[in-house]
């Protein structure tokens, strides 16, 4: 096993991965691409990634980009051991995590972006009325799944978790969760007490907390 992580640790898709290493023990090469400086954008970049984001991973001569894709490769390919419970054979299961991934993928990562762009092209400051509003419509939507099953995508924590909550960790710095969304909090809660949080999770979060505060006072 060779891997490479392409990664800005301040990025929610990089922390996502960053925790499934720190889950199944990996060992892992990392390169620190500068995104604010436009490395993605340099050709060398773009031939590994058409795409031009982070994270990236290669697998010796193998590339994935997405970190959706990424976190279950690497549970399929090497966490024998862990699958079970994070990404399972058992094909109900599978699919209600692959919803939720689908769900950060096409819905949560993109609203963060819609407010964060143009908060780091420094033209707004923050969420408008109508992206909070969007924004708890999600919290809603997890509060319901959660309302179901502990985690999730069921009883035991499995990517669905690791992928939404460096979402969500970073949603919250933006717009709070209020007790309205009470399973959502005691999720929240659970996964900031696990080990893999607070080393893989936390570091990149506090970046990424530092420069939305100060963009949200125009600083
Ligand atoms: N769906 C992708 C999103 C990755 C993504 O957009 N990453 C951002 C950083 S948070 C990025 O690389 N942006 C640079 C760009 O889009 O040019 C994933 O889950 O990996």
């Amino acid at each position: 096993m060779s891997l490479v992580l392409y990664k800005v640790d301040r990025s929610p898709p990089v922390r996502a991965v960053l925790m499934t290493i720190e889950i199944l023990e990996l060992k892992y090469k990392s390169i620190e691409v500068n995104t604010l400086a436009g490395e993605h954008l340099k050709p060398e970049y773009l031939e590994k990634n058409p795409m031009h984001t982070v994270p990236l991973l290669e697998d010796g001569k193998f590339s994935l980009a997405d970190s959706h894709a990424i976190i279950t490769y690497l549970v399929s390919k090497y966490g024998a051991d862990k699958r079970e419970d994070l990404y399972p054979n058992d094909l109900g299961i599978r699919a209600t995590i692959n919803q939720r991934l689908y769900f950060d993928a096409g819905v949560l990562f993109p609203k963060l972006m819609a407010i964060s762009r143009p908060m780091f092209r420094k033209e707004t400051t923050g969420p408008s009325p109508q992206q909070v509003e969007e924004i708890e419509e999600t919290y809603g939507i997890l509060e319901s799944y959660l309302r179901q099953s502990k985690f999730l995508a069921g009883k035991h924590l499995s990517l669905a978790d690791i992928s939404i909550v460096a979402t969500i960790s970073t949603y919250e710095i933006l717009i709070p969760i209020t007790n309205k969304y009470p399973r959502l909090l005691e999720w929240l809660n659970i996964l900031k007490n696990c080990d893999f949080y607070k080393k893989a999770n936390v570091p990149g979060l506090l970046q990424i907390k530092e420069i939305l505060e100060q963009l949200s006072q125009g600083i």
